[in-house]
């Protein structure tokens, strides 16, 4: 017999607060060990972290719908702070063909062609960082150096947008990143350059605005030849501006970051570089650089055995299910020998990451450039973490280099 919603496990951490965003561990342990699904009192909404039942909610679309928004915010009963993605915030059918002309754009052998010049770019970006090293060794930010520098060197061009403007596409993602949690301090504080950030990422869309080799030209040229429309162009071109950007130069932060504290995986990863792509799953999977989203129940449906009422919102915590001991041995050790597949850090099912093999091609290239050059990575000093509603992020990583 399911347990009644009303008679769930109630948590009254606040996922979204401070503490809770700048170390999440404490409140996963919680969750996972509360029960299969409990209740978010701030939020009056329903959660799930251990990794079975969020795999299973990120499976059955049917039952829990993106198309009402995938933040806290129902799109069902309030307006959105700008028009609803295609892919991220659409169910199928809608969903189908804007999907299906990103999976062709974004694929694995679509990306062989760029493979060639994002590891030549890698390697000039870590030379030109390891002729700062002085004694053999070098101390630095990897935030702004490494981590956020490489994906804003090669994404921006893949994709065709100007020159102009590039800095506004960190802010933008942030403030999309913010905007799917309740409307707290990080989202306040956007408040007031939402316009500017939203007219300039919108203008960056527009076809005469791309070049015709980039990833956004093949975007209109789908549409010339009807796979979408050239009224969807565009809000598919977004797609890639609000949701490419901070999550790789956070995926590879979270990857130097494994490497900087586990430092005989780095000894292996350099001996063995046909570890490092699979080592990149298992860092997505460690430090989850996408914390949670929403989904919504379409109907009454029975999950860990409760019934969760139809219209009511659900948040997934993929972080908690990336590190659940009932799914993971040793789930807080970074192990480049771990098979990391089934991990939740991609999403799960109908939705997950079109974009993951842009990901692990740009977080390849820079680790296996770093793998020639650099003999040890360490911390230089404590790290200190940028808080977002969705993204584990860093504000500082200070690392130390030793030169190979
Ligand atoms: C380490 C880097 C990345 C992580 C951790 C990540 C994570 C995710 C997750 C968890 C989802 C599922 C959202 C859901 O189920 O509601 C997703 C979807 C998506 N991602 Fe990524 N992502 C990454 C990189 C990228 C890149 C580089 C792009 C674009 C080039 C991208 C574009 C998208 C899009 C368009 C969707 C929506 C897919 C759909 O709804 O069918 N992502 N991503
Ligand atoms: O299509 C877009 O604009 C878009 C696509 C994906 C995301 C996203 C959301 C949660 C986790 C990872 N990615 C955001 C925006």
């Amino acid at each position: 017999m399911p347990t009644a919603a009303s008679t769930l496990p109630i948590i009254d951490a606040d996922p979204f607060g401070p503490r809770v965003l700048a170390d999440p561990l404490p409140f996963q342990h919680e969750l996972r060990e509360a029960g299969p699904v409990v209740v978010l009192a701030k939020y009056g909404v329903y959660a799930m972290g251990r990794h079975a039942e969020v795999q299973a909610a990120l499976t059955d679309w049917q039952s829990f719908e993106s198309g009402a928004g995938v933040g806290l915010a129902n799109f069902r009963t309030e307006a959105p702070w700008r028009p609803p993605s295609l892919l991220l915030e659409a169910d199928p059918p809608h969903h189908d063909a804007p999907r299906a002309v990103l999976t062709t754009i974004l694929g694995p052998r679509q990306l062989a062609r760029l493979r060639e010049a994002w590891e030549a770019d890698a390697a000039e970006l870590v030379d030109t960082l390891l002729a700062r090293a002085s004694g053999g060794a070098l101390e630095f930010d990897a935030v702004p150096d490494l981590a956020g520098a490489y994906p804003l060197r090669v994404f921006p061009d893949a994709v065709g947008i100007g020159p102009d403007g590039r800095e506004n596409l960190l802010p933008y993602g942030d403030m999309a990143f913010n905007a799917f949690g309740p409307r707290n301090a990080l989202v306040e504080r956007d408040a007031e350059r939402v316009g500017a950030l939203s007219g300039w990422v919108a203008s960056q869309c527009a076809r005469e605005a791309l070049s015709e080799s980039g990833f956004g030209a093949q975007i209109w040229e789908a549409a010339d030849r009807g796979d979408i429309t050239h009224e969807q162009a565009p809000l598919i071109v977004r797609s890639l501006l609000t949701a490419g950007v901070d999550t790789t130069v956070n995926g590879i932060a979270a990857f130097l970051h494994a490497v900087a504290t586990h430092p005989r995986a780095w000894e292996r990863l350099r001996r063995q570089p046909a570890l490092i792509r699979g080592s990149f799953d298992e860092a997505v999977r460690l430090e989850s650089p996408v914390q949670s989203f929403f989904r919504t129940a379409t109907r009454d449906v029975e999950i860990g055995g409760t019934v969760i009422p139809a219209g009511s919102k659900a948040v997934l915590f993929l972080g908690a299910a990336n590190r659940d001991p009932r799914r993971w041995e040793d789930p807080d050790v970074f192990d480049v020998d771990r098979d990391p597949s089934g991990h939740v850090g991609y999403g799960f099912g109908l939705h997950q990451c079109v974009g993951q093999h842009v990901a692990r091609a740009e977080a390849t290239a820079v680790m296996g450039a770093l793998a020639r050059r650099v003999e040890a990575i360490e911390l230089a000093a404590t790290p200190r973490r940028h808080l977002n509603n969705t993204l584990r992020s860093w504000a500082s990583l200070p690392l130390r280099f030793t030169v190979a």
